[in-house]
């Protein structure tokens, strides 16, 4: 990477730091630099950086790095840190499916993530797919930017309505259950999960909200936890993919299962690609013009499978669904905040759900680092709840 392609900030700071991408804001600067921190920012014009550009980052001196879900941090590039005196790295992201963490763990690299700053952010876009979709927004668009109406019809776009209708979640965990709980609240709909655990809140939740709707004479939301995923396809009228990309989730939704779906479903996936076997999808949405699907991931990001941007039946988005400036900036902070907190040795925040406490700007961060998914790995310390200090 040629020496040009880099800005950098604080040049005598005492520890090196890399980040791949410049990230929105000032704030994340301003801690790695509060932190002693040299900061260098790739800006070359290229937008996924292979191994190699990143190997050339690192150098032979770095002390941790900044990077994004769209680079593949194995072996090489822990082997290549832990070599430059790193012990540091953490994505811009919440999900790492992109990063060997055993190989992390195996050269005492921490790996962090950014959980809870994203979740009603990306939960907010999965509800406008599941709009777009069940109300077919942007097929309807494209008709009158074409100037094809001519008028009001009783069938024009006629889509479906979600009040009233079951919504299924796989995955309930922070984005899942917030999704879920703006499609119960905002639509009244009804809930089908499943999940590995219980979603203690979200039950909790319905329970409630149901109570409510019943003292106002309205009818109940319900809820009910599925034993499998196949249940919640076959009852749900739209189903969205929250959970986690690994082995137990790579093609949860395949020809078979999407056969199990109601003919006039929606499905929306604001997880990862390789959840859905893009293939199969799109011979699907061939064979069933009723079926719709809201997606802001693919299989083979950043391309699409054959045919499905052809299909009339899908919303297609590039993979925005953490896309506001507050929820992105506090992404980069907490990944900053993770780098730097490892650097000054500090230990792991209690609870990596609730990291509000980083993102404040007049008030300096906790010594902690907000989410270090290897930790426990690397024996770093966990510190207490602000509480019981
Ligand atoms: N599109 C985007 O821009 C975007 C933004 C944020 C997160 N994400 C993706 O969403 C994922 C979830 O984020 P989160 O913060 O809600 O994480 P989370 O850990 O709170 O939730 C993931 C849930 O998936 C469940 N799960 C794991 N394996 C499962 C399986 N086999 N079947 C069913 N459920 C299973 C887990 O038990 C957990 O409850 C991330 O890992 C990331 O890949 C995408
Ligand atoms: O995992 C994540 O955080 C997203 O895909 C980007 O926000």
């Amino acid at each position: 990477m040629a020496a040009s392609s880099v800005q950098v900030f604080n040049a005598a700071g005492k520890f090196r730091v890399v980040s791949t991408k410049p990230m929105p804001g000032e704030q994340w600067i301003r801690a790695l630099v509060n932190a002693g921190c040299r900061v260098e920012v790739c800006t070359a014009q290229k937008t996924i950086l292979s191994v190699e550009d990143i190997l050339s980052l690192i150098g032979s001196k770095c002390d941790g790095v900044i990077g994004q879900l769209t680079e593949d941090w194995g072996e090489t590039l822990f082997s290549a840190l832990k070599k430059a005196g790193g012990t540091a790295f953490s994505n811009m992201a919440v999900g790492y499916n992109n990063v060997d963490v055993d190989a992390a763990s195996k050269h005492g690299i921490a790996v962090g993530n950014t959980p809870g700053v994203l979740t009603e952010t990306t939960a907010e876009l999965a509800a406008a797919l599941t709009l777009s979709a069940a109300r077919r927004v942007v097929e309807a668009d494209d008709f009158m930017r074409a100037g094809k109406y001519d008028g009001w019809l009783p069938t024009l776009f006629v889509g479906n309505l979600l009040k009233g209708q079951t919504v299924g979640i796989i995955g309930a965990g922070r984005i899942g259950s917030a999704y879920a709980r703006m499609m119960i609240e905002g639509f009244k709909m009804n809930v089908i999960y499943y999940d590995l655990y219980q979603a203690k809140y979200l039950e909790n939740f319905v329970t409630a909200y149901g109570n409510f709707l019943k003292s106002q004479g309205d009818t109940p939301v319900t809820w009910k936890r599925a034993a499998s995923a196949e249940e919640v396809l076959k009852e749900a009228d739209v189903v969205s993919l929250h959970p986690v990309l690994d082995k137990t989730t790579y093609h949860l939704i395949n020809k078979e299962r999407l056969a199990l779906m109601k003919k006039e479903a929606v499905l929306v996936n604001a997880s990862r690609g390789p959840v859905i076997d893009e293939v199969a999808l799109v011979e699907h949405l061939k064979a069933n013009p009723m079926f719709r699907v809201g997606l802001d991931v693919f299989e083979d990001e950043p391309y699409m499978k054959p045919g499905l941007g052809e299909l009339p039946n899908a919303v297609v988005v590039p993979h925005i669904a953490s896309a506001s400036k507050w929820t992105r900036e506090g992404m980069a902070t907490l990944a900053a905040l993770n780098v730097a907190g490892k650097l000054q040795g500090h230990p792991i925040w209690h609870n990596s759900n609730l990291v509000l406490p980083f993102l404040d700007e007049n008030v300096p961060p906790p010594k902690a680092c907000p989410s270090i998914v290897n930790a426990k790995a690397l024996g770093l310390q966990v510190a207490p709840p602000p509480s019981k200090l």
